[in-house]
């Protein structure tokens, strides 16, 4: 597996000079390989892999609640992300399970392998100590996303245990939280590189 390049990878000439698929010449290495001419800072990342980990009841996407989640199915949902991911030379691990210490082990295992993972955690969001401990402990870069608005819903859904310890929250857009929450992970993996 390629890391991510948000660019088209330059093809090398006989003389070793880099050229890109459209004829234009790389312009700057600022020392580590990753200066594209058209751009003014370096943007790879060394990312390789994205984790997207959903909690109970999401397998039922589509015909669970749509007026509140929508009807896309939690399949549709990972195909969008499989084929975003594919295109950046990322691998997309895509789960679902109704028990939390599922969700705490995955979390523990992207966490440690240092792979970012967008956490959909459902109720366990707002009831899961154990799951806000697997992220701070296993040190996970989390950002959360809810397909629902919850501050528009009922109380108890305001609260988050997740939201203290991810680097962000995307909530109230339906499918489209989960792609927004992939580019704010290549978005951060790449600022943090550069
Ligand atoms: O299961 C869910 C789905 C949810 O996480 C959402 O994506 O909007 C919001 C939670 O409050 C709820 O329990």
């Amino acid at each position: 597996m390629s890391s991510l390049r948000i660019s088209t990878l330059p093809r090398f000439g006989r003389d070793g000079s880099a050229v890109f698929a459209d004829g234009l010449p790389l312009l700057f290495d600022p020392g580590y390989g990753c200066g594209f001419g058209r751009f003014s800072s370096p943007i790879e990342s060394h990312m390789r892999a994205v984790h997207c980990l959903n909690g109970p009841n999401l397998n039922l996407l589509g015909s669970r609640e749509p007026e509140l989640y929508g009807s896309a199915t939690l399949a549709s949902i990972q195909a969008r992300l499989a084929a975003a991911c594919e295109s950046r030379g990322l691998a997309l691990h895509f789960r679902q399970s109704n028990h939390e210490g599922d969700l705490i082990t995955w979390v523990q295992d992207a966490g440690l392998a240092g792979e970012p993972i967008i956490l959909n955690a459902g109720a366990y969001t707002h009831t899961s100590i154990a799951l806000r401990d697997a992220i701070k402990g296993a040190n996970a870069k989390v950002i959360e996303v809810h397909l629902s608005n919850i501050h528009a819903r009922e109380g108890f859904r305001h609260h988050s245990h997740i939201s203290p310890v991810a680097q962000g929250v995307i909530f109230g857009f339906g499918a489209l939280s989960y792609s927004l929450a992939l580019d704010a992970c290549i978005a951060l993996a790449t600022a943090s590189e550069s």
